[in-house]
């Protein structure tokens, strides 16, 4: 005997013949997540990938599906890397500004603007979506009139057909650059910020040999690159621990130590290990400190997926006492801005004011650095900043006050193959994002990074 199947119970809002809420337009959801995650950037300064990467972002990102992932994650990107030009648009569509009390405003409309001008994203679904968007928002919705005119203001004029260079960074870092690297330097750079980052590889061995296997190019430098997209853990050797994602640029400093085998190596601010995996291959017994528990778990994981081995040690490096070593690598915490190729959002949470911040920890960090390196031992200090103050400043000041301890162990441009540009007459390292051109763009280019080698007696 078949059964007649059990009637639906008609919900709360129904049984009580309340109006039902009309079902959310397909794509809403993407987009609501995408202006979170940019508002977060601009108004809270929460990076990008803390965000992608939490377990209980207030973003929602974890609530979407995958592809709904991939598509807010790829508006906010792409927002955040031509912020300069879509701010600009906006700007100029408003009389009167933005108005105070709107809310995440600013974000839907520069959301919509990046998928209509830059992604291929149909103007009327990006458009109608941001309307909904502002309509969803308590702070937003009294606004979405004004969401719809601009939007269809610049959606019609078309993408700008020119980008003036500098347009897509905050003008206060642009001008910075143009005075600490010059106008034509600081273009390239700008030029060389439009393109996402490669994904680059250090080998335990045989560059080549990896490059061929993985589609790759292998490097001057020794690291292996790929064209960026697609899943690290998919790809051959990632289980076997046979390579770690650092970028060329990173992969540089600890390589100025040479060979250390038999000897003793201190890693400060270490986490998550990219640097000390470097240090523990070049044959050091490594010890490795970070102020952060957390980011020091993901250190140990790292280096057991790669079958090397390091003390870690949780600690504030300014206040630390271990033994005296050979080598000390100081990657001291700086602003980053050598990787907003890699990370657009950088770019958007600084305020000039961090420099000075950051520079001052950097001396505290540094002359604790000098105390733990043995007699005639090596201190390699760098950082991901294209700042002077962050890097060639910091190292003519500590020399300077050192009286003769420290002094600077020249990099001579041989021991850079295919980089001899970025060896400065003092002997430093200066990467910049416009090094390592290719006819390829999405396999062009670096982080920014200041390295120096000292020697301190
Ligand atoms: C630039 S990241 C280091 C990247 C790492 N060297 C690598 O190659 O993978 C900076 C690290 O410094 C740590 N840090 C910041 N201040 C610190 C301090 N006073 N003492 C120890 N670690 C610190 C942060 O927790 C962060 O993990």
């Amino acid at each position: 005997m078949s059964r007649e199947p059990a009637p639906r119970r008609a919900g709360p809002r129904r049984a009580l013949g309340m109006p039902q809420k009309a079902p959310e337009p397909p794509g809403l959801a993407a987009r609501r997540v995408a202006v979170r995650l940019v508002e977060g950037v601009l108004s809270r300064a929460r990076p990008l990938d803390a965000a992608l990467e939490a377990e209980h972002d207030p973003s929602g990102f974890r609530s979407l599906d995958e592809r709904d992932r991939a598509l807010a994650r790829a508006i906010a990107g792409v927002t955040l890397r031509r912020f300069g030009t879509l701010r600009g648009l906006i700007a100029a569509r408003l009389d009167k500004g933005l108005p105070k009390k709107g809310g995440p405003l600013e974000a839907i409309m520069a959301t919509a603007a990046a998928q209509a001008l830059f992604m291929q994203i149909p103007a009327h679904t990006a458009v109608d979506l941001a309307v909904a968007g502002a309509r969803a928002d308590p702070d937003a919705r009294h606004f979405s009139g004004l969401v719809n005119a601009v939007l269809r203001g610049i959606v019609s004029a078309g993408a700008p057909e020119t980008v003036e260079d500098g347009q897509d960074l905050p003008p206060w870092l642009y001008a910075r650059w143009t005075r600490a690297h010059g106008p034509a330097r600081a273009a390239a750079i700008a030029r060389a910020l439009a393109t996402e980052a490669p994904l680059d590889f250090t080998v335990k061995s045989d560059a080549s040999g990896w490059a061929e296997r993985l589609g790759g190019l292998a490097l001057p430098t020794g690291s292996v690159r790929l064209a960026p997209g697609g899943r690290v853990a998919d790809l051959a050797g990632y289980g076997d621990g046979a390579w770690w994602v650092q970028d060329a640029a990173a992969a540089i400093p600890a390589r100025l130590f040479g060979d250390l085998r038999d000897k003793r190596a201190i890693d400060l601010c270490a986490a998550p290990g990219g640097k000390t995996a470097q240090l523990a291959l070049a044959g050091a017994e490594v010890v490795a400190v970070d102020k952060s528990a957390e980011r020091l778990r993901r250190l140990t994981d790292n280096l057991s997926r790669l079958g090397l081995s390091a003390t870690a040690r949780v600690g504030d490096a300014s206040a630390i006492s271990l033994e005296p070593a050979d080598a000390v690598l100081l990657d001291a915490p700086c602003s980053a801005t050598g990787t907003i190729r890699r990370h657009p959002d950088v770019a958007w949470m600084k305020r000039e004011s961090d420099i000075g911040t950051l520079a001052k920890l950097q001396t505290g960090l540094l002359d604790a650095a000098v105390r733990l390196v043995a007699p005639g031992g090596r201190l390699v200090y760098c950082t991901c900043s294209l700042e002077p103050e962050e890097g060639e400043r910091q190292i003519e000041a500590l020399v300077a006050r050192a009286q003769g301890r420290v002094t600077v162990d020249p990099v001579a441009p041989d021991e850079l193959p295919g980089l001899a540009d970025a060896v400065t007459a003092d002997g430093f390292v200066r990467t910049l994002p416009s090094h390592l051109p290719a006819d390829d763009v999405r396999l062009a280019g670096l982080d920014g990074f200041f390295a120096a080698r000292l020697r301190v007696d």
